[in-house]
């Protein structure tokens, strides 16, 4: 019998998975997928409570919008990162100095998850190498503040820093993302820890070669 997708359990591992299908043999960082790996982390966000609701919410938010992008006449063009950025730019359809008229660009939208990313990418690295007396609290926010922090006015970073002593301890933390026993969770980060800094060192260069880093 078939299993609604919000009875199944939940497990990290699968999310994670979804990132490992979001590059191809090329090096082509493929939209949906991507979009699907956020959507999981998402979901696995608000597992652990609705202090984290303004985060999800604005994740939530960019989601939709590259969705939307995917969805329209133009969709097309939005089935890769790559293809995207192309067409954006060859289109004139990215603010590139200030917020004006493409509040909802694809490029702009996405270097704000692409940011997150490279947050993800160091709290799982923490939380890999962590020991059982490691507080999760203390990884998340020292992966914060050395990257996401920075794109962030004062007060998001205040909120920011606040959430953060809500995270369950390590040892719970593992439980949530139900993957296993301790050495199998490390195992894990392990295995898909090297496909996330792909996908974002990927993203990274295609941005860095198109001074799209700095987008408003
Ligand atoms: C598990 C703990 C979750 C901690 C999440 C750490 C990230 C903290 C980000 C705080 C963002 C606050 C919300 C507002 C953000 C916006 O101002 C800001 C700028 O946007 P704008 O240029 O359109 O104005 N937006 C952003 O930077 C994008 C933020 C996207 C955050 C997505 C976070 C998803 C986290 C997924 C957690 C999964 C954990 C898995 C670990 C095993």
């Amino acid at each position: 019998m078939a299993v609604a997708l919000e009875d199944q359990k939940f497990s990290l591992q699968e999310v994670l998975d979804t990132f490992k299908l979001c590059l191809s043999e090329n090096k082509e960082v493929h939209l949906e997928q991507y979009v699907a790996g956020w959507r999981g982390l998402v979901r696995f966000m608000n597992s652990l409570g609705s202090v984290f609701s303004f985060i999800s919410k604005d994740a939530v938010n960019k989601i939709q919008i590259l969705v939307n992008h995917l969805n329209s006449e133009t969709g097309a063009h939005y089935v890769t990162i790559q293809s995207m950025v192309r067409y954006e730019l060859d289109n004139q359809l990215v603010d590139l100095t200030k917020r004006g008229s493409f509040p909802e660009s694809g490029c702009r939208t996405l270097l704000r998850l692409h940011r997150a990313l490279r947050w993800l990418e160091l709290f799982l690295e923490r939380l890999r190498t962590s020991t059982e007396d490691s507080k999760t609290s203390a990884m998340c926010s020292e992966a914060y503040n050395e990257s996401l922090s920075q794109h962030h006015p004062w007060i998001i970073r205040k909120a920011a820093g606040t959430a953060f002593w809500a995270l369950p301890g390590r040892a719970q933390f593992f439980d949530v993302m139900n993957v296993g026993v301790p050495d199998q969770v490390v195992a894990m980060l392990g295995d898909a820890m090297p496909l996330i800094s792909e996908v974002y060192q990927v993203t990274e260069d295609l941005y860095a070669q198109n001074n799209l880093l700095e987008l408003p």
